[in-house]
């Protein structure tokens, strides 16, 4: 679970500054997909910063898993977020020279699982994680040989290889037409509720707002309306 707690975030601007996130309360549950519109520069990206302990909220609060990261210094903040987090870009940011496993492995061992965790192990969990996003075919290839979509979906196994309780999404369909861009949204949604991930997405493009269970709309830092399919 992820709650960010009347969180307000500011940034220098020439003497003065600019307040790009304005006293918001957001809550992103486990197996809820829940997600952030609103207009160009109305806060998205500095919320996600936010949820991801890249930056710290001048008041408020964020709390990930019971750990309210705003009291953590940076190395404190590096490991909660390494252990708890997933993050998917706008762009995948994929390594050109690796296969789609490759990536995953690569990231297991970053993560440590390659020493922890025996080999075979690791390479167990990567293929579940390509065939949970529907890419078991396309494993050994790179990303010169996927389509957008595909590198999008490498993107998403990437970020779950070490179980993160939160999950992270930046615009992930605006590389993709709305055909791809439907899939990648249903398939969040899936992996969300069978994962139990507390996902959060930053999305301009209604179109795929069926996919959300919950979505928060910013306007100008403020949390303006909160709408559940559920109600
Ligand atoms: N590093 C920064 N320094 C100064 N001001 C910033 C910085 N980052 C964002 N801002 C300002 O904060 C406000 C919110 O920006 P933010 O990028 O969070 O909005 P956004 O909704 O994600 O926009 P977009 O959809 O265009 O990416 C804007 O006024 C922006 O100009």
């Amino acid at each position: 679970m992820i709650l960010l707690d009347d969180v307000t975030l500011t940034y220098p601007d020439g003497e003065a500054r600019v307040t790009a996130v304005d006293h918001v309360t957001l809550e992103g549950r486990p197996g809820v997909l829940t997600g952030i519109t609103g207009p160009s520069g109305s806060g998205k990206s500095s919320l996600l910063a936010l949820a991801a302990t890249l930056v710290r909220p001048d008041s408020g609060r964020v709390v990930i898993d019971g750990v309210d990261a705003s009291g953590l210094d940076a190395a404190a903040r590096t490991t909660l977020r390494r252990e708890r987090i997933g993050i998917v870009f706008q762009q995948p940011q994929l390594l050109p020279a690796l296969t789609a496993r490759e990536q995953l492995c690569v990231m297991a061992e970053l993560e440590g699982r390659g020493r922890r965790a025996r080999r075979a192990t690791v390479r167990a969990r990567v293929d579940e994680l390509l065939d949970a996003v529907g890419l078991a075919a396309q494993a050994d290839r790179r990303p010169a040989g996927l389509s957008g979509g595909q590198r999008q979906r490498v993107a998403i196994a990437r970020a779950l290889v070490h179980e993160p309780r939160v999950l992270l999404v930046d615009e992930p369909t605006s590389a993709l037409d709305s055909a791809r861009g439907a899939e990648i949204m249903a398939l969040l949604s899936r992996l969300a509720r069978e994962r139990r991930t507390a996902t959060l997405l930053v999305t301009h493009d209604v179109a795929h707002a069926d996919a959300l269970d919950e979505t928060v709309n910013v306007v100008d830092g403020r949390a303006t309306s909160l709408t559940s399919r559920s109600c």
